[in-house]
Formats: C-alpha cells, sequence, structure tokens
C-alpha cells in the first residue's frame, strides 16, 4: 500500500481519536470542576458544622472531601469512568449518611440527590445510574416508613442560619454542575444541528448534481425527461403539442482542439446562455452531453411554431461569440420531433429529433430539419455504412476517380484532383459525401487518407513515367488527419514510396482547419512546405474568415467554392465576390483556382475576372483511371 492509500485509510481513524481526546479531555474538566465545586461545598459545610459542634456531619463531609481528592487522582490518571463512578458513590453514601443520621427527608442533603442523577445521567453508566437511583428511592422509603412508624426516629432541630448556608450551598454546586453539563448538552446539540444541515445541504447538492449539467448548470437530460413529461400531460389536456429539438454544434470538435478545453468549455456555456434567451419561460433548455443540447417546447401549435423557434435559435447562435480573446463564427444542426405526431413519449421523440438533426447536418449543417417517417431508412443505411467501411480498405473496395484541372486562357490539362469513391459491394459505387464524415467520425480517415496519398502519389508517378511530367495530382486532407500530427510523415512516406518530385504533389486543406492557430499546426504545414508540396485552399470563402493565415502557412493556391461559379453569371453579388477573391489573391502572389465550372459562360466570365484555374463538368467530372488516360492521350502538350 502507498503512503497516499494508508494516510486516506488512517484519516477516519485519526479524526475519531482527535474527537474522542477531544471529548476525554472536556469530561477530565468537567468532573475536576465538579469535584471542586463539591468539595468546596463540602468543606463550607463542614466548617460551618464543626462552628456549631456538629462531629458526625463535619467528619463524613472532611472524609468525603478526601475521597474526591482520590477520584481526582484517578481522572487525572485517564480513569475517567472510574473516576465519575467513585465520586457518584461517594456523594451518595455521604448524603444518605447525612439523611439518616440528621434530619431525615427533612435534611437539605436530600437536595444533592437530583444534582448526583443529572451528573449519574451524564456521566456514568446506564447501570450505575439505575443503581443509585434504585438506593436513594429505597433509602427514602426506608427512612420515611421507619419515621412514620416511629422505629427509627431522626430529629429535626429549629432551623438555625447554618441550615441556610448549607442548603443554599447544595443548590448552588447542584446549579452549578448542572450548568456545565447542560452546557456541553448544548453545545453537542447545536453541533448536531450544524452536522445535520451539513448533510442536507450536501444531499441537496448532490440532487442537484444528478439532475443539472456541473458546466453549464442547466437541466441534464433526466430533468428534461421529467420537464418533457410535465409539459406533455398538460398539453394532453388542452390538446396542444409539444416540440424536442435536439441540437448538435457544428464543428465544435475543431473549437475545442484548436483553442483548448477550457475555450471549449466557455462556449459552450456561452451557448447555454443564448438559448436560455431564447426559448419561452416554461420551456427547458437542457446540455444533453457534450455539444448537444435538447430544447423541451410546451404549448406548441404545430410545426410551424416549433420551425420558427428553430429559426431563432440558429439566428441567435449564428452571431460571433468571443472565446479566449478570439471571435468564433458558431452553427448548429437541429432536429424536430413534435408529441403526440411523432410519439408521445421521451425516449421515442428523443431518437426522432436526433435523427433530424443528421438529417440537417447532412444537409450541409446550420440548418433544421423535422423529423418525417422516410428519415428511419435514411438512419439505417448510415448505421450499415457506419459498419461497412471498417473492413472496406482491407477488401479493397476503394477507388480514385480523377478530375482534370485546367488552365483556363489556355484551356490546356496541368493536374487532376484525386476524389475517393467507395465501390460498395451491395450498394453500389457511394460519393464520399456520404462516406467521409463516417470515416472522420470513426478515425478511419487516417488509413484511408493515407492510401489515398500512397494511391495517388503512385498513379501521378505511372503518368510522370508515361512522358506526362508536368502532371500534378492534389489531393483532399481532412482535418482530422491533422490533429494526429504526423500528417507530413505520411505524406513523405506516400513520395518516397512513388518516387513522384514533391512539386508535382498539392494537398488540398479546408479553411476551418486554419482556426487553430497552434504551434503544432503551423510546425506540420511549414514541414510539408519544406519538403517541396505546395498547399491549396479548398471550398474557399465559405468557412474561416481570418485571412492572416494565407500569409502565414505560405498556401499556393486558393480554390473558389462551387458555390459562388455556379450562379456566377446570372448572379452580380457572386461576380462581386469571385472578383474580390481573384484581386486579394494575385495581390498576395496566389493562384486562383475556380470550382464547379459547367458552362462556357461562366468559363469567359472567369477568364474575364483573372482567374487562372479551373475545372467542373465543363471539361469532365471525376473519372477512373483509364478515362482520364484517354483525355490525357489527347493533350498535344509536348513531353
Ligand atoms: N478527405 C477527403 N475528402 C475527399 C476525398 N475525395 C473527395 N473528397 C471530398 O468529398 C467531397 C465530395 O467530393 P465529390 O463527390 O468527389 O465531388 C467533387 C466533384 O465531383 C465535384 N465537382 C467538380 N466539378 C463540379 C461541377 O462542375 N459541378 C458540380 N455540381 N460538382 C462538381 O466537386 C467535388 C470536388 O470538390 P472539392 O474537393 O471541393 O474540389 C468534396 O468536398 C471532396 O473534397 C478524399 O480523398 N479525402
Amino acid at each position: 500500500m502507498d503512503n497516499q492509500n494508508r494516510a486516506a485509510m488512517e484519516k477516519p481513524r485519526l479524526n475519531s481519536f482527535i474527537a474522542s481526546s477531544a471529548s476525554t479531555e472536556l469530561q477530565l474538566r468537567r468532573i475536576s470542576q465538579i469535584i471542586f465545586a463539591v468539595a468546596v461545598t463540602l468543606g463550607l459545610v463542614a466548617l460551618q458544622n464543626l462552628l456549631v459542634g456538629n462531629w458526625r456531619t463535619s467528619t463524613i463531609t472532611l472524609v468525603s472531601i478526601v475521597l474526591l481528592l482520590v477520584a481526582h487522582r484517578m481522572a487525572r490518571a485517564g480513569r475517567l469512568q472510574l473516576a465519575s463512578s467513585i465520586l457518584l458513590v461517594i456523594l451518595t453514601t455521604m448524603g444518605t449518611l447525612l439523611v439518616w443520621i440528621d434530619q431525615g427527608l427533612r435534611d437539605h442533603a436530600l437536595l444533592g440527590y437530583c444534582g448526583i442523577l443529572i451528573f449519574a445521567g451524564l456521566m456514568g453508566s446506564a447501570r450505575l445510574f439505575l443503581l443509585l437511583l434504585g438506593f436513594m428511592l429505597a433509602n427514602i422509603v426506608l427512612n420515611g416508613v421507619l419515621n412514620i412508624q416511629g422505629i427509627y426516629v431522626n430529629k429535626v432541630p429549629p432551623l438555625r442560619a447554618g441550615n441556610i448556608v448549607d442548603a443554599a450551598a447544595v443548590i448552588a454546586t447542584v446549579g452549578f454542575a448542572s450548568w456545565l453539563l447542560a452546557g456541553d448538552l448544548r453545545n453537542a446539540l447545536s453541533k448536531l444541528e450544524a452536522e445535520n444541515q451539513r448533510v442536507r445541504d450536501s444531499q441537496q447538492q448532490i440532487e442537484h448534481l444528478a439532475r443539472h449539467d456541473p458546466l453549464t448548470g442547466l437541466p441534464n437530460r433526466l430533468l428534461a425527461r421529467d420537464r418533457f413529461e410535465q409539459s406533455l400531460a398538460l398539453s394532453q389536456r388542452s390538446k396542444g403539442h409539444v416540440a424536442l429539438l435536439f441540437l448538435d454544434l457544428d464543428n465544435f470538435k475543431t473549437i475545442n482542439d484548436s483553442l483548448g478545453h477550457p475555450a471549449g468549455d466557455d462556449l459552450l456555456c456561452q451557448v447555454a446562455n443564448r438559448l436560455q434567451e431564447v426559448v419561452r419561460g416554461g420551456d427547458t433548455v437542457c446540455r444533453q452531453g457534450g455539444d448537444e443540447f435538447l430544447l423541451s417546447l410546451g404549448e406548441v401549435n404545430g410545426r410551424d411554431d416549433a420551425a420558427s423557434a428553430a429559426l431563432k435559435v440558429l439566428e441567435r447562435l449564428s452571431m460571433p461569440f468571443t472565446v479566449s480573446g478570439h471571435q468564433v463564427l458558431m452553427s448548429c444542426s437541429l432536429g424536430i420531433a413534435l408529441a403526440p405526431d411523432d410519439g408521445s413519449d421521451f425516449d421515442t421523440l428523443l431518437k426522432k429529433a436526433d435523427m433530424a438533426m443528421y438529417k440537417a447536418k447532412d444537409s450541409g449543417r446550420n440548418a433544421w430539419r423535422c423529423y418525417d417517417e422516410e428519415m428511419d431508412a435514411s438512419v439505417n443505411e448510415h448505421l450499415r455504412l457506419a459498419a461497412d467501411i471498417r473492413p472496406a480498405l482491407a477488401n479493397q473496395q476503394f477507388t480514385l476517380h480523377y478530375q482534370p484541372q485546367v488552365e483556363l486562357v489556355s484551356g490546356r490539362l496541368v493536374g487532376a484532383e484525386a476524389l475517393i469513391r467507395w465501390q460498395h459491394p451491395q450498394l453500389g459505387l457511394i460519393k464520399p459525401e456520404t462516406f467521409i464524415p463516417i470515416a472522420e467520425n470513426t478515425g478511419l480517415i487516417i488509413d484511408i487518407g493515407a492510401w489515398v496519398l500512397q494511391e495517388a502519389c503512385a498513379q501521378a508517378m505511372r503518368w510522370h513515367r508515361q512522358g506526362f511530367t508536368w502532371m500534378r495530382v492534389s489531393v483532399n486532407l481532412s482535418p482530422v488527419q491533422f490533429r494526429r500530427g504526423d500528417v507530413d510523415l505520411v505524406v513523405s512516406k506516400a513520395l518516397q514510396d512513388s518516387g513522384l518530385p514533391a512539386s508535382a504533389l498539392e494537398l488540398e486543406l479546408t479553411e476551418s482547419l486554419f482556426i487553430d492557430e497552434s504551434l503544432a499546426l503551423f510546425e506540420v504545414l511549414d514541414r510539408l512546405r519544406r519538403r517541396g508540396v505546395s498547399l491549396s485552399i479548398d471550398d474557399f470563402g465559405t468557412g474561416y474568415s481570418n485571412l492572416g493565415y494565407l500569409q502565414r502557412f505560405e498556401v499556393e493556391i486558393l480554390k473558389i467554392d462551387q458555390s459562388f461559379t455556379r450562379q456566377l453569371v446570372e448572379n452580380p453579388q457572386d461576380e462581386a465576390i469571385v472578383r474580390a477573391i481573384v484581386q486579394m489573391a494575385h495581390s498576395l502572389n496566389l493562384t486562383v483556382l475556380a470550382e464547379g465550372i459547367e458552362n462556357r459562360q461562366t468559363l469567359e466570365r472567369l477568364v474575364a475576372l483573372g482567374c487562372d484555374l479551373g475545372q467542373g463538368f465543363l471539361w469532365a467530372p471525376g473519372m477512373p483511371v483509364k478515362d482520364f488516360e484517354k483525355l490525357l492521350g489527347e493533350q498535344t502538350r509536348p513531353v
């Protein structure tokens, strides 16, 4: 057993030792005080009786004083129980002798009996108390009967001043001892009450913790269930609805990982406050765990009401947060289920709201969805894919498609983006949008991403060997691959194994990666740049808005997101955004690639705006190697 454990085990023993030694000390003090008070009283009685020549009484009291001193010595020697027993026996014997030899039941020594009994009750054993009580009662009865019968008659001399002194001294001593002991009792009771209060407070605290989230102070799921059931009971009477909203923050993990857990905690508290501001008084906001919250809304008229509450939540959370001195943009995905339409118990509604939330996430996040029955099928499919993706890599079910990347002015092929596909044995070809999030959530993206790098580099090297040495290949990297911190080693290995020059490899990063301004990320990107690969920013314009990272991380290419190119010709706002991105990129010496070019007009407008490169269905979608090689063969460029 280590010292810490031993100390922990011995602590209660130590506490009880301290408590018992404190109580021993108090008992010793009390016995000493009482012996002292009794001795003074007896001394006074002895003196007063000596003066009037009452030898018997003075002798008894003086002998008692000596015996009391013996009892005191015993108490000091630590034999408290014996000392108090001796004290009680001495006092009872003395009182009884005085009663018999002096004035019988009219003797003031009888007054001492009450004090003796109080002391016996508090300090002596139960047996001794009963013995003394029995003895005293027997004496009283015996003395009384003998006196009444005239068999033994106590003489009652006329009252003297000394009798007043004796009676007052006995009463004062009994009073003093009772006051001391009653004080101890009062103290013990008030300590007990304080202890009880502490227990009650801790119980309340435990009950609160059992029903609340310790971080945000919001109700937890247990309490939310209670509140939901109360609202449901009320709504059943009024024939209304109760809505359960399942809220999950989008990309919270990125913030947590990049700004640290305390910042993540702070953000969760701020979100909790905003949610409470949005709902009505009788509604409940609960933290269900992690970055998930539940909102239980009572007295809702129907889906429209619930949807407008969801919109309010989205709006409120879309305002910037300040976390650890950073401005952070946050969004969430919300799923709505309604009682009684979608079910009438908490668990069913929770499951359905959760499904609807996943649908909102799938639809591109920052959105809400109401549950509908078709979702059951889609959730089952999701669960199936999550199970099937595990062995997919070992079973060689992944393949890469390549989409051409073109120089816009000349129309020449300059490279290809590698796009993964999953050839599922039963479900056919599955697009990455469906399975990459599953791979990210399960961590499988690490192995899958490494495979993509190996395969893309090996393929590009095959093209180089065929003479297309100008071919560049770009590979998408998930932020999850960066969190491991060794992505540069994975890239180096792929380059080394394939023999592909680093300059022919481009890595596509997402903007959200740059929320993390940590030294670790900076170092990994720096190692990649020094290795000679180029970095591009994918889906530019849709994510993180702090552009400082463009220079800091020596990015080479900006890929304008398809959402700005698709309506470029029709939408002047999109044109303005694309123009601004091109100008800004060129002023930073960056190349601009426009994604999602589907028609000639868009191409011409992009050329006019000065965009350098592009990719899109206008030339070709992502395609298998064989098809891509046909396109490559048509290239007239000298090799
Ligand atoms: N971490 C990894 N992510 C990957 C990998 N492979 C792909 N992805 C990411 O999945 C997303 C969807 O990709 P995909 O379904 O392959 O779609 C790509 C193109 O087919 C599509 N595209 C291209 N041109 C057009 C167009 O003219 N119109 C149109 N409607 N769609 C077009 O765009 C996708 C390419 O997007 P991007 O990567 O942003 O350039 C996608 O986010 C991939 O990044 C992987 O190996 N790892």
